[in-house]
């Protein structure tokens, strides 16, 4: 588990900041880094299928082993459970599976909601979830929660294609957890969850990219 070093608990941080004016100030004033976006975009989506294709091939035996593993590793990360509303998701294409996890938090008395595609280009919603609760597929085919009002997770567990050393997530390329988490009116614990083989130098962060709190791997 790689922790937050930025020392404040996560739970009481702020995304927003005033816009940065230096450039009326200063002509030549560089806020960001120069990578550019388009190179970016290209690298970004090679990596994407390099990282799926190379998931996709570990076994079946070992994705549940590397799963429980995750599973422990995320109770030291999260805590207590009880009383709070934790975001997982139903995974697809080789994700880590925290199924088994996710009722293990509800007979702890936490609850579990899961991400709602609404549509591209636009923020998750997340639906309270149990066992048992119809799911239909949605956009991409993912399960949800077929009926239940939006509510707000205190934990966002977030899979990562890719993940780097400074928590930067790579997911699947629609912007959906960036945008959900930069709409979010109080900031919830993030935490990226995937495998060791995940882990790249850095994903060549821009400044729409969100860091998670924590990674949290099988390792
Ligand atoms: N299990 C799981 N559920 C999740 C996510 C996730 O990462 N994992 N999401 C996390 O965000 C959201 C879904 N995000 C997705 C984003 C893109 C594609 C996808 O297949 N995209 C196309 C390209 C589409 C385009 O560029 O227009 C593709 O890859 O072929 C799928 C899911 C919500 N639910
Ligand atoms: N807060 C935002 N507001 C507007 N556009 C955004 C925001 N966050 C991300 N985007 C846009 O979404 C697109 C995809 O971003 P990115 O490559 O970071 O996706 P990703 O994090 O890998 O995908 P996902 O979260 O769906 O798994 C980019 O074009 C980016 O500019």
């Amino acid at each position: 588990m790689i922790s937050d070093e930025k020392g404040a608990p996560p739970e009481t941080q702020e995304y927003a900041s005033p816009p940065c004016f230096m450039h009326e100030l200063s002509p030549d004033f560089q806020a960001v880094q120069q990578d550019s976006w388009p190179d970016v975009t290209r690298w970004r989506k090679a990596e994407r299928t390099r990282l799926i294709d190379e998931r996709l091939l570990v076994g079946a035996e070992e994705r549940t082993a590397k799963s429980e593993r995750i599973a422990t590793a995320l109770d030291e990360a999260i805590g207590k459970v009880s009383g709070r509303l934790v975001s997982v998701y139903w995974p697809f294409r080789g994700e880590p599976d925290l199924r088994n996890w996710a009722v293990r938090v509800i007979m702890r008395g936490g609850r579990i909601a899961l991400p709602v595609v609404i549509q591209k280009a636009w923020p998750l919603e997340f639906r309270v979830w149990s066992p048992g609760d119809p799911l239909e597929r949605g956009v991409w085919n993912i399960l949800v929660p077929s009926h239940g009002p939006a509510v707000q997770p205190d934990v966002v567990i977030a899979p990562v294609v890719g993940f780097d050393e400074a928590n930067y997530r790579l997911g699947y390329g629609g912007g959906f957890f960036d945008r959900t988490l930069a709409a979010m009116p109080k900031r919830p614990l993030v935490i990226g969850v995937g495998y060791t083989g995940s882990r790249i130098r850095t994903i060549y962060p821009q400044p729409h990219d969100i860091p998670m709190d924590v990674i949290v791997t099988d390792e």
